[in-house]
C-alpha cells in the first residue's frame, strides 16, 4: 500500500502502480477552454427555481425552537433536507475550517497529488467516488478525511501542517457533538423507544450515545468554470449515511431533486448548515424518511467550496429498519444485512442499490434480487 503511494505522480500508463489518471487534473490549465469531456448536456436554466416561497423551499429549522422536535420531523418526512439555524457551532470555526479547505485546493497540482487517495483507500485527495457511473467528468476535486488529518497534512506542508490539523480537530469534534443533537431530534420525532431501536440507531437503554459510528469529513472544491451551463460540479447522487452535515458556505449551487418541481436550489443561509437524509436513514426509518437526491452546479465568478459530514455506522454493523415502524404482519420494506454489504452494493450499483435491498422490489420483480 505505501508503495502505492508512491507511485502517484507517475502519468505513465505503463508504469504499473501509477494511477496518475484516477485524479483530478490542473483546473488552472483548463480556464481558458473546458475539454469535451467535462461538457453535460445543457443543463437546464434552473433560475426559476430559485423559490422564496417557504411552502416550496428546503425548510429552515432553529434548533433553539421549543418545538424543535415537530419541526425537524416534518422537514424529514417531507423534504429530507433542512437547513438549521442555532446550532451552537461559532461562525469562525465555520470560516477558518473554509479558509484551510481553500488554502489545501490552492496549492499546486503536484503537493496534492502526494497525497492522491489510492484505489482502495479512504483518505485523501481525489476525485469523486461516484465518478466512475457518469460519462462526463465534474468539475470538482476532493479531500476525504476519516480519523486523523495528521499523516496527509504532514505530506502537504511539511513544516506547517499545525494550523489545519488544529481546525479539521475542532471541527470534527463540534460535528460529533451535532450529529449526537440531530440524531437525537430525528428519531425522537420518529417515536422511537424500545430497546432494540435505539440500539440499531447507536443509542443505549437510555439514549446515551454508543461509540463505535465513524465519521468522513469531505472537503469539496468547484473552480470557478468558464462554461458553467454544461459543467457539473457534482453529479446527482445520494449520500450512503445516516445523514450528512454540509456547510455549503455563501456561494449557491447545491440543488436538490424534488418530485413535481424538479431542481430545487438550496439558497446558502449565512452560518447555517443544510442536514440531508441519507439510504441509512431511509432504510431505518423503512421509508418513512427519503434519501435525497443531489447535485451541485458550478459557476463562473466563484471557486465555491463545501464540507460535508457523513455518519456512518461500522461495516459490521447490522442495519435493519425500526421495528416500530413496521406494522404488526407486515414484512419490513428493507432487508436486514451489514452495513458493508450494503456499502459494497451502493459501490456497485449506485443508485440501484436501494431497491437492490428492498423487501417490496423482491416482491414485485423477482429478477432484480441481487446475488
Ligand atoms: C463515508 C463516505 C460517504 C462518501 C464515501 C465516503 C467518503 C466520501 C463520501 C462521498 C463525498 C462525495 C459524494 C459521494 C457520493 C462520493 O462519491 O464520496 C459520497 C460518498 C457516499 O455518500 O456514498
Ligand atoms: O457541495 C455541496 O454543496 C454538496 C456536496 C455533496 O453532496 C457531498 O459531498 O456529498
Ligand atoms: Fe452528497
Amino acid at each position: 500500500m505505501s508503495s502505492l503511494s508512491e507511485g502517484h505522480t507517475s502519468n505513465h500508463p505503463h508504469s504499473g502502480h501509477g494511477y496518475r489518471h484516477f485524479a483530478p487534473p490542473d483546473f488552472l490549465s483548463l480556464q481558458d477552454q473546458v475539454p469535451d469531456s467535462y461538457l453535460w448536456p445543457q443543463l437546464d436554466d434552473n433560475s426559476s427555481l430559485n423559490f422564496t416561497d417557504p411552502k416550496v423551499s428546503v425548510p429552515v429549522v432553529d434548533l433553539s425552537d421549543p418545538n424543535v422536535v415537530n419541526l425537524v420531523g416534518r422537514a424529514c418526512q417531507e423534504w429530507g433536507v433542512f437547513q438549521i439555524t442555532n446550532h451552537g457551532i461559532p461562525m469562525g470555526l465555520i470560516k477558518e475550517t473554509e479558509s484551510e479547505a481553500r488554502r489545501l485546493f490552492s496549492l499546486p497540482i503536484e503537493q496534492k497529488l502526494k497525497t492522491l487517495r489510492p484505489p482502495d483507500g479512504s483518505n485523501g485527495y481525489g476525485l469523486a467516488r461516484i465518478t466512475q457511473f457518469f460519462d462526463k467528468k465534474m468539475w470538482h476535486e476532493g479531500f476525504t478525511i476519516i480519523g486523523s488529518p495528521v499523516d496527509d497534512a504532514r505530506k502537504l506542508w511539511p513544516d506547517n501542517y499545525t494550523s489545519f490539523c488544529d481546525r479539521i480537530e475542532e471541527y470534527q469534534k463540534k460535528m460529533k457533538e451535532l450529529t449526537g443533537r440531530i440524531k437525537r431530534l430525528i428519531l425522537g420525532s420518529l417515536g422511537l423507544t424500545t430497546e432494540e431501536d435505539l440500539k440499531l440507531a447507536g443509542l443505549g437503554p437510555s439514549g446515551e450515545f454508543i461509540e463505535g459510528w465513524k465519521s468522513a469529513l469531505q472537503l469539496n472544491n468547484y473552480p470557478s468554470c468558464p462554461n458553467p451551463n454544461r459543467a457539473m460540479g457534482l453529479a446527482p447522487h445520494t449520500d450512503t449515511s445516516l445523514f450528512t452535515i454540509l456547510s455549503q458556505g455563501d456561494i449557491s449551487g447545491l440543488q436538490i431533486f424534488r418530485e413535481g418541481l424538479e431542481w430545487v436550489t438550496v439558497p446558502p443561509v449565512p452560518g447555517a448548515f443544510v442536514v440531508n437524509a441519507g439510504d441509512l436513514l431511509q432504510i431505518l426509518s423503512n421509508g418513512r424518511i427519503r434519501t435525497v437526491i443531489h447535485r451541485v452546479l458550478v459557476n463562473q465568478a466563484y471557486n465555491r467550496i463545501s464540507m460535508a459530514y457523513f455518519y456512518t455506522p461500522t461495516p459490521n454493523t447490522q442495519i435493519k429498519p425500526f421495528s416500530h415502524l413496521v406494522e404488526p404482519g407486515d414484512v419490513p420494506r428493507y432487508r436486514s444485512m451489514l452495513w458493508e454489504e450494503y456499502t459494497k452494493i451502493k459501490a456497485k450499483h449506485l443508485h440501484k442499490a436501494l431497491s437492490l435491498v428492498s423487501n417490496m422490489e423482491q416482491i414485485e420483480t423477482q429478477s432484480s434480487k441481487p446475488n
